[in-house]
């Protein structure tokens, strides 16, 4: 399960634990789980907040499990009163308004935190924030929550990466965030499948691994790539005059479950089996992931081209997504009552201006890239093409084009 933030300020570390909170505490055995947080700000807020999650997560985890909560990211869960009825438990409430309590204390620390209330000391583990650069600054890998022993209702492992940084190397965006975490995960726990969400996307149907697991691994003729869930908003206004709801309804690209070794460039033909070697701890595996964090490890390889996320597009995943189709994969669409993943629709103005920008910038990058693709292959790149073009009419999301 993999997160990525880029900044403090525009994606407030709460949000983050929020979504973070969401994806530890949905139903699926926890010992075959890891979150891993990519944070390209580099910033002691995020760390911080990330190292405050797992301490309200052993109380909240249990507790969304007991109760069957339906949406287990706490802010959107404590903004509603407790339902109860007369088959409620005896003893929920009770245990309702400690959680509430336990978290607003994690609000209020996250909070004075970033009103710089308390020093942040890092000192322990090495990592001195005082003098980072956030764009030019070594790997920090910290494992935050390790789960040594193998069992199904703990919590699962918690990872914070942020990628080393370097001004003379392109960093890529959250393509090269999602390369460095595919490699990075590779070494410490290799899992045959992948979540990527945003920072803003927690997981709203608690069944949502379930679900994907099901598509991905039920199939034995047709075998999918991804799946996909749609992005989707729970706080779109019914008159949005900048129609954020035609734009955002068709965007799908956070939520979306990967074939590891479809991200590593294999074909549908390729009948290798997944590997899935595990190192026995995470903590002896650190090294390894540092190195494969390095801003030049990619360097003279198909990363970003052949294998991985595909560079060269601000809309990277429409990109990625075309060429993953062009090897004969399919995949899938899958939208859940209630919704698999829910954020919050961007509601300053400027920041949905920016974001349609990019979506037109993207998709004009992609026509131009498709056309050159068509030109050069045979029918899968025609395909690509037509592929494209109907996503960018705004049309809404299809089965076979995400
Ligand atoms: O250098 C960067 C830039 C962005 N991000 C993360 O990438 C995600 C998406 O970026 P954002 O700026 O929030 O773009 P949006 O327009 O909100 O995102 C939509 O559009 C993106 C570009 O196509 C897709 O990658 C996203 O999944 C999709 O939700 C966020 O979690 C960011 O923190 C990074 O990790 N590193
Ligand atoms: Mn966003």
């Amino acid at each position: 399960m993999f997160v990525t933030t880029a900044d403090a300020k525009l994606e407030p570390p709460i949000i983050t634990v929020n979504t973070v909170l969401s994806l530890l505490a949905v139903d699926y055995p926890t010992h075959k789980l890891a979150c891993y947080v990519s944070d390209d700000g580099c910033s002691p807020l995020t760390l911080y907040s990330i190292i405050e999650a797992p301490k309200f997560a052993k109380l909240w985890v249990p507790f969304c499990k007991k109760y069957h909560v339906q949406v287990r990211a706490p802010f959107r869960y404590f903004s509603d009163n407790p339902i109860l009825s007369s088959y409620s438990p005896s003893g929920f409430l009770q245990e309702w308004t400690k959680m509430k309590d336990e978290y607003e204390k994690l609000c209020q620390k996250i909070e004075d935190a970033v009103q710089n209330l308390a020093p942040l000391d890092f000192s322990r583990d090495n990592v001195d924030f005082a003098h980072i650069d956030s764009r030019n600054h070594p790997t920090i890998i910290k494992v935050i929550w390790e789960t040594k022993e193998r069992i199904s209702n703990g919590l699962p492992h918690m990872v914070y990466v942020a990628r080393e940084k370097h001004p003379n190397h392109s960093h890529r965006y959250k393509a090269g965030a999602m390369n460095t975490l595919t490699r990075v995960s590779s070494v410490l726990t290799n899992a045959p499948f992948m979540l990527n969400v945003d920072c803003d996307m927690y997981a709203n149907n608690p069944k949502i691994i379930l679900h994907a697991m099901c598509l991905l691994l039920g199939f034995k003729h047709e075998k999918s790539a991804f799946v996909q869930f749609p992005q989707m908003f729970y706080n779109i206004l019914k008159d949005d005059p900048c129609g954020s709801k035609v734009v955002e309804a068709v965007k799908v690209r956070t939520g979306c479950f990967h074939r590891r070794k479809v991200i590593y460039g294999s074909s549908l033909t390729d009948n290798e089996e997944e590997n899935i070697d595990q190192p026995d701890n995470l903590s002896c595996a650190v090294d390894a992931a540092y190195h494969v964090a390095h801003s030049e490890f990619e360097h003279d390889t198909l990363w970003g081209k052949k294998v991985g996320w595909v560079y060269g597009s601000v809309t990277e995943d429409v990109l990625t997504g075309m060429k993953i189709h062009a090897r004969g994969w399919k995949s899938i669409l899958c939208m859940l009552g209630p919704p698999g993943f829910l954020g919050a629709a961007p509601s300053i103005t400027h920041v949905m201006l920016i974001q349609r920008k990019r979506g037109i910038t993207g998709l004009l990058e992609i026509f131009h890239s498709s056309i050159v693709f068509a030109l050069h292959s045979s029918g899968h790149g025609r395909v690509g093409v037509a592929t494209t073009g109907s996503w960018g009419e705004w049309g809404g999301p299809r089965g076979d084009d995400v």
